[in-house]
C-alpha cells in the first residue's frame, strides 16, 4: 500500500423519500433510495508515523475537530488503537448542507480510505457501524453502492438504478434537517412499502415527504422547484436545500443547467451505481 492515496467521496441523491414513523429517541424512520451520482469531492490522505490527525484545507464555518473527516479517523484510531496518523486534503466541490450529503461521503471516504492506508483490514460492516455513529448517510456511502434504506439509513439493500442525467440546483438557502424534522405538520405516518413496490413503481411514483414543509418555510427552494418542473418533474433531494429533475439526455440537461446557471449554482451529473471510491481500491 503506498503512503499516499487520492479518492473521491461522491454526493448522494435521495430519489425517494418516505417518513414511515417516529422512534421513541425522536430519530424518524424512513424508506430512500438513495442514487449515487459522479458529483464528488476529493480527499488526499496521507499517513504519518506520529498519530497526528491534520485536516490540511479547513472547511469554513466547521472547526478543526468538528470536521467529519478528522471526527471519522479519530473514531477509526481510536476503535482499533491505530498508532498511524494521517495528513487529510480535501478539495471541496459539493455544496455543504445540500441534501447531497458530502460531509457523510467525506467521513466514509476517510474511514475506507484509512482502513486500507493503515492496513487494518476492517470489513465494510464495521467500517459502516462506525460511521452511522458520525451521521445517518455514513453507511451507504461506506458500501458505495446505490441502496434502498430502511431505519434511519443503516439497514441497506443494494439496487440498481437506471443511470440518467441529472440538473441539481442550489437554491441558495440553508435547510435546518431538524427543525424540518420536528415541523408538526410533518407526515411521519406513510404506510412502510416493499422495496419491489417502489422500484416497480419507478420515478413517476417517487416522491419526498419533507417537501412539503421545505416549501412552506424556504420558498426560494419552493421556487427552484416550480422553475425546474417546467422543465422536467423536479424533486428534493434529503431536507434539501437541493432539488433536481432527471433529463434522458447529457444535452437536455445541459441547456436547463445553463439557464438555471443565470439564477443558482447549477451542475450536470450523471446516476451512478457503484462509488468510483471502491472501484479504486478494489473493494
Ligand atoms: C434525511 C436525510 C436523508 O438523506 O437528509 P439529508 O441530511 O441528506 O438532507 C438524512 O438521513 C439525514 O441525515 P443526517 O444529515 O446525517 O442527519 P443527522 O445529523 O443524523 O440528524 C440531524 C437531526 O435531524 C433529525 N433526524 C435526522 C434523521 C432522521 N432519520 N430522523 C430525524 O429525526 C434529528 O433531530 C437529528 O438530530
Ligand atoms: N467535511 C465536511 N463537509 C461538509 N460538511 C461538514 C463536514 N464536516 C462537518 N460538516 C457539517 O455537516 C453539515 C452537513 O453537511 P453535508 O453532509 O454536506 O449536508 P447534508 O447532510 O445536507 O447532505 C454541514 O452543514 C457542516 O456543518
Amino acid at each position: 500500500m503506498p503512503a499516499s492515496l487520492t479518492l473521491a467521496a461522491p454526493a448522494k441523491l435521495n430519489r425517494m423519500l418516505h417518513v414511515v414513523g417516529r422512534r421513541a429517541d425522536g430519530y424518524h424512520e424512513l424508506q430512500t433510495l438513495f442514487q449515487l451520482i459522479d458529483l464528488a469531492d476529493t480527499l488526499t490522505l496521507t499517513r504519518r508515523d506520529d498519530g497526528v490527525i491534520e485536516l490540511l484545507t479547513p472547511v469554513a464555518g466547521v472547526a478543526h475537530a468538528d470536521n467529519l473527516v478528522v471526527r471519522a479517523a479519530k473514531r477509526l484510531q481510536a476503535h482499533t488503537g491505530c498508532r498511524y496518523g494521517a495528513s487529510i486534503a480535501l478539495d471541496k466541490k459539493l455544496p455543504m448542507g445540500g441534501g447531497l450529503g458530502g460531509g457523510s461521503s467525506n467521513a466514509a471516504t476517510v474511514l475506507v480510505g484509512l482502513n486500507a492506508l493503515w492496513s487494518l483490514d476492517l470489513p465494510l460492516t464495521t467500517l459502516a457501524e462506525l460511521g452511522l455513529a458520525l451521521g445517518a448517510d455514513v453507511p451507504v456511502f461506506v458500501h458505495g453502492r446505490s441502496a434502498w434504506a430502511e431505519g434511519v439509513g443503516e439497514r441497506l439493500t443494494p439496487v440498481t438504478l437506471d443511470t440518467p442525467w441529472f440538473v441539481v440546483v442550489h437554491p441558495g438557502v440553508s435547510v435546518s434537517t431538524p427543525a424540518i424534522f420536528q415541523a408538526p405538520e410533518l407526515t411521519r405516518d406513510t404506510r412502510p412499502i416493499s422495496m419491489a413496490r417502489a422500484l416497480q413503481g419507478g420515478a413517476p411514483t417517487w416522491r419526498n415527504d419533507c417537501e412539503a414543509s421545505v416549501r412552506d418555510r424556504h420558498p426560494p427552494i419552493a421556487e427552484a422547484l416550480d422553475w425546474l418542473a417546467q422543465h422536467a418533474p423536479s424533486q428534493l433531494t434529503g431536507t434539501g436545500a437541493c432539488v433536481f429533475a432527471v433529463f434522458d439526455t447529457q444535452a437536455d440537461a445541459h441547456a436547463v443547467a445553463d439557464m438555471a446557471r443565470v439564477k443558482w449554482p447549477s451542475w450536470v451529473t450523471r446516476g451512478i451505481n457503484t462509488s468510483p471510491l471502491h472501484a479504486a481500491l478494489g473493494c
